[in-house]
C-alpha cells in the first residue's frame, strides 16, 4: 500500500480501512463510553492480547522465531559493517545502555532515530533489535537502540523513566542534532507514546523532538491487567491509568507545533490492536498534534518491524520522507 501522498499527516479526511471498520463494529456495540474489552471473556482478551495468534504467514511460536531471527541478524549485520559505539551508559543503572549506529560520514548534525523494542515490557533486548539501522544509517540518519530494565527487575514507571533519561542523554550528548526521531513497537510504542507527556525541565534539556513513530502500540493499559502478562508486570489500576498516555494525552500541548506524530498498525494486528491505535491517533488529532495514521498492508505484528530491515518497504520510505521533507 502507499501511503495517501495529502492523508499521511492530517487529522481529517483519512479514509478509515476495514479492519479499523471492524475493530470500531466492536466499539460501536454496548453503552456510550463503555469499551469493547470489557465485555469480553477472559479467553478472548488474552487472544487479542496475543500478537502472534494473529499472523495468517507463520504459526505463533514460528512467527515468535522468525522475529527474533530477523533481529539478531540485523543486529550482527549493523555491528559488523556500521561505525558504532555500543553499550553507552546513558544512567548508572546496570541496564541504562544504549548502542548508537552512525552513518558513514563523520558529523554530529545529523537526524538521530531511536528505537524502543517490544516484548510487553517484560522480554527483548536492544541487542536483537536493530532492524531499521542498515536503510537508515545508509541515508545519513543515525539509529540509537535503547535498553530498559524489563519486568520483572523493571517497574512500568522505573522503564518510562529510563526512556526519558535516555533521550535527554542523546540531546545532551548531540547538541547539534538535526533531530530527535522516536520510534517503538509494541511495548516499545507505549514507552515512545510516554515521552508526548514527559516533563523535560525536570530533566534539564529540551530535546529536539520532531517525530514520533509508533508501531503496533499498546496506549491504553488496563486492559493488559486482565491477562497474563500481568503476572510479571504486577500492574495495578493506578499504575496502568498513571501509565496510559491514551487518558492523558490531550491534555497536553506540543512543544514543538511541527513535530509528528505517525500511528501505524498492521493489517493483521488484532482488532483490539487496531481500536487501541486508532482510538490513540483520534484522541492525538483532538489535541493539537499533528498526527497521522496508517494501516501497513498485509503485515502481522512481527512483519512491521521485521521489514523495517529493508529499504523498498512502505514504512521505511516514509520514515525517511518525514526525516528529510
Ligand atoms: N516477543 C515479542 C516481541 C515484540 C512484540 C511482542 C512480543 C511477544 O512476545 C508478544 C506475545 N508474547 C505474543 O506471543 O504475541
Amino acid at each position: 500500500m502507499r501511503p495517501s501522498e495529502a492523508g499521511l499527516w492530517q487529522c481529517k479526511g483519512v479514509t478509515r480501512t476495514s479492519a479499523v471498520d471492524a475493530a470500531m463494529a466492536i466499539s460501536d456495540v454496548g453503552l456510550p463510553g463503555e469499551v469493547p474489552w470489557k465485555k469480553m471473556s477472559a479467553e478472548e482478551l488474552e487472544s487479542q492480547y496475543c500478537p502472534s495468534q494473529w499472523g495468517v504467514r507463520l504459526r505463533a511460536e514460528e512467527a515468535l522465531r522468525t522475529y527474533s531471527q530477523i533481529g539478531i541478524e540485523a543486529t550482527r549485520r549493523a555491528r559488523a559493517t556500521r561505525k558504532s559505539l555500543l553499550h553507552v551508559p546513558y544512567g548508572d543503572g546496570e541496564g541504562e545502555k544504549l548502542d548508537i549506529y552512525f552513518p558513514d560520514e563523520a558529523a554530529e548534525a545529523l537526524p538521530f532515530f531511536l528505537f524502543f523494542h517490544g516484548g510487553y515490557w517484560q522480554s527483548g533486548s536492544k541487542d536483537e533489535s536493530a532492524f531499521m539501522v542498515d536503510p537508515l544509517t545508509a541515508h545519513g540518519v543515525a539509529v540509537v537502540i535503547v535498553a530498559y530494565d524489563i519486568a520483572p527487575k523493571g517497574t512500568l514507571d522505573q522503564m518510562v523513566d529510563q526512556v526519558t533519561r535516555s533521550v535527554a542523554f542523546v540531546q545532551k550528548r548531540y547538541p547539534s542534532n538535526e533531530g530527535i526521531y522516536l520510534s517503538g513497537h509494541s511495548a516499545g510504542a507505549h514507552l515512545a507514546a510516554m515521552m508526548l507527556l514527559a516533563n523535560w525541565t525536570k530533566h534539564g534539556v529540551m530535546p529536539n523532538l520532531k517525530g514520533f513513530f509508533l508501531m503496533s502500540g499498546v496506549f491504553d493499559l488496563e486492559p493488559i491487567m486482565y491477562t497474563s502478562q500481568n503476572v510479571a508486570l504486577q500492574l495495578t489500576l493506578e499504575d496502568a491509568q498513571r501509565n496510559s498516555p491514551q487518558l492523558k494525552v490531550a491534555q497536553v500541548q506540543p512543544v514543538d507545533p511541527t513535530c509528528r506524530v505517525l500511528v501505524v498498525v498492521g493489517q493483521f494486528d488484532s482488532p483490539e490492536f487496531h481500536r487501541q491505535s486508532w482510538e490513540f491517533y483520534q484522541t492525538l488529532c483532538q489535541g493539537e498534534w499533528k498526527a497521522s495514521f496508517e494501516q501497513l498492508h498485509d503485515v502481522d505484528h512481527f512483519e512491521i518491524v521485521e521489514n523495517l530491515t529493508q529499504k523498498d518497504n512502505v514504512l521505511t520510505q516514509i520514515i525517511l520522507k518525514t526525516i528529510f521533507q
